[in-house]
């Protein structure tokens, strides 16, 4: 055991969040997390686990007081930080000390630059001037965004304002760093760096980590330790990021939350009667381990559920892209947009024909959300600052009417909190409904069916506002394919989501698709993009650098590198396997799923 005292103690902490009723005052709602112990030594990163709403995020702000000084709760049990009790320290006092990446970057920025806003936390802890700029140019430079310092946060990209976000928590000089899914919103490249960066900062020896994460290709092999919650917010099992993640596999798989997807493939063998012990954590592991089998079964042909309605040709460049498409119900011509003064999309050209479920993937401020708020009509930029032409379902998305716009096309932000109108999670997805004027009862039907489909039935009477991260995706993700339009547009629709939840999102995206609903999705994870899309379109500095079957796209290591991305997990495991029949095996679900006789260990 670490003689130095803990950075963060928690003793038994249990959580009810104040739910305000109609009267002025305010209910309790169920406790999440509920009588949670958890340490955190300095030089020790610690991963927090477990499915959607059972406290994570409570957990992470109250570390540094926010619940509940400022998000109203009733706590049980204590907090020590940095050796202060928290109940007795306004979370300001508490700022040299820790320092917290929300799960949504936009709720913490608060001056006009990048630069002022890293300087911005070492100035309130009067931090010498000098000093202050030494520790934000090492900061913004740790996270790529040194460049961009002059700009407002308003105008990066998503990724862009995440990579903010902890450049500032890196500047405040804080020993303990309370990390809530702060990669969620970065292309495969910047997740690499950021682990990068928190890797030396442990290893250091002089902070410590509290990691809030989904990606565990990622944080498997960041983190010491895992603390699981279950879905009633206590504490599940924790240990050794091995013997947890790899020891109790099964356990974590039961419980809805994520595994490496080396792991996950692993069990899938297992299933298929090839034993592969031990299991492993990383892509190397299952790579070694495969290769110590006395013979591989062949991989399973490729599942036909993928199959695109009209096939794409394979293309690795842009001027190579599929020609246009008669029956386009996506057609865009030579697409330029610019954004303050920048060009942000350069001559996109991009048909997409019924029934597709397209993939859209780049880095961080290639242009990908501004491409699919363009095509949904969300995003209507001047006339100067668009040239080219859009089309959805035959409409002009800049000049149609919004009713109109969507029945053609719904869209689902990068951050739900943008689009939640309503007082209640019901009425929320009514909304949509009512104003087409659809009858009651198909509304209440409709709603009903969207409520169980994304476990959000017992929340219908919750105020938006008062949802988890996930639970709030789910809904935004609910509003847009309760009206079943003909094209769905999604920005990252399964960041925050836990295994259960995203798979669950990403087979009703499968279904949609199969009845026929056209769907492009914006997204960073590589896995999901391999194991669900028909068709990838990779932009690059607002310009299509590959269109193509996600085999094509997602097996060119140098193209990928190339527009700031990484291949599958699962491709970077089988790569390097000596069986042939093996190499470029993407999916989880190409693997083998039956025994076959004579074969396998
Ligand atoms: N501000 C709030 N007011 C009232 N209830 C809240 C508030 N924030 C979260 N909750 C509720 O508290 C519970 C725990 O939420 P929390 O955000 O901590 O979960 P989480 O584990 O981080 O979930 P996710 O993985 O979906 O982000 C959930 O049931 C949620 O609905
Ligand atoms: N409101 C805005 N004003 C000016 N520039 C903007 C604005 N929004 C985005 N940009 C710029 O446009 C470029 C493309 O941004 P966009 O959000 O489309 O990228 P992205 O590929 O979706 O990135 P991410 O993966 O980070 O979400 C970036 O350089 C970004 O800084």
């Amino acid at each position: 055991m670490p003689v130095t005292p803990a950075l963060l103690d928690l003793r038994g902490l249990r959580v009810r969040h104040h739910l305000p009723d109609d009267d002025g005052g305010y209910r309790l709602g169920e406790p999440a997390p509920d009588g949670v112990d958890l340490v955190v030594h300095t030089g020790e990163t610690v991963l927090l686990l477990g499915p959607s709403g059972c406290g994570k995020s409570t957990l992470a702000l109250a570390t540094n007081g926010l619940v509940p000084h400022v998000v109203g709760a009733d706590v049980d049990g204590t907090v020590i930080t940095a050796g202060h009790d928290v109940a007795g320290h306004r979370t300001p006092e508490l700022a040299a000390d820790v320092a917290m990446v929300f799960q949504d970057p936009d709720a913490q920025v608060v001056t006009a630059t990048v630069l002022d806003e890293v300087c911005f936390a070492p100035e309130n802890l009067c931090v010498p001037a000098d000093e202050v700029l030494r520790r934000a140019e090492a900061a913004l430079r740790q996270v790529g965004l040194w460049d961009r310092r002059a700009d407002d946060p308003a105008v990066l990209s998503g990724g862009g304002r995440q990579r903010l976000a902890l450049a500032c928590a890196l500047a405040s000089g804080a020993r303990l760093l309370v990390l809530d899914e702060p990669t969620a919103n970065l292309d495969p490249a910047g997740v690499e760096e950021v682990y990068a960066v928190l890797r030396r900062l442990t290893t250091s020896g002089e902070r410590g980590v509290l990691l809030v994460e989904h990606d565990l290709d990622a944080a498997a092999s960041l983190a010491d330790r895992v603390v699981v919650l279950d879905g009633a917010g206590r504490v599940a099992t924790e240990g050794a990021v091995r013997d947890v993640l790899v020891g109790q596999a099964d356990r974590l798989a039961a419980l809805g939350v994520w595994l490496p997807t080396a792991t996950l493939a692993a069990l899938r063998l297992r299933d298929a009667g090839i034993v592969v012990d031990p299991l492993p954590l990383l892509p190397a592991e299952l790579t070694a381990a495969l290769d110590a089998l006395p013979a591989l079964p062949p991989p399973s042909p490729p599942s036909t559920a993928r199959t695109t309605c009209r096939p794409t040709a394979p293309a690795t460049s842009a001027a190579d892209a599929p020609g246009p498409d008669a029956d386009a119900v996506v057609r865009v011509r030579d697409l330029t947009v610019r954004r303050g003064g920048r060009t942000v999309l350069d001559g996109i050209d991009l048909d997409v024909a019924r029934g597709e479920l397209v993939a859209l993937v780049g880095a961080n401020g290639a242009g990908k959300t501004t491409l699919a708020q363009v095509v949904a009509g969300v995003l209507r930029p001047r006339r100067r600052d668009l040239t080219g032409s859009v089309r959805v379902a035959g409409l002009d998305p800049r000049r149609a009417a919004v009713r109109d716009l969507t029945t053609a096309v719904g869209f689902v932000f990068q951050n739900p909190e943008h689009q939640l109108v309503t007082t209640r999670v019901d009425d929320e997805l009514a909304l949509g409904l009512r104003r087409r004027g659809l009858p009651e009862d198909e509304v209440a039907a409709r709603v009903e069916d969207v409520l169980r489909r994304f476990g959000l039935t017992h929340l219908r009477d919750r105020h938006p506002f008062w949802l988890s991260g996930g639970q709030k995706r789910r809904l935004s993700v609910g509003t847009a394919v309760v009206t079943r339009p003909d094209v769905l547009v999604l920005d990252e629709p399964t960041y925050g989501q836990d295994r259960e939840r995203a798979v669950e999102l990403l087979d009703l995206l499968t279904a949609l698709h199969d009845d026929g609903t056209t769907v492009v999705v914006v997204s960073h994870d590589m896995q999901l993009v391999a194991e669900h899309a028909t068709r990838v379109v990779a932009l690059a500095d607002g310009r299509v650098v590959a269109d193509g079957t996600p085999d094509v796209v997602l097996g060119d290591d140098d193209l990928l590198h190339a527009a700031g991305l990484r291949a599958p997990a699962l491709a970077r495991a089988t790569r390097g396997l000596r069986d042939p029949a093996w190499r470029g095996v993407t999916r989880l679900a190409d693997l083998p799923s039956a025994p076959l006789v004579g074969a396998g260990a």
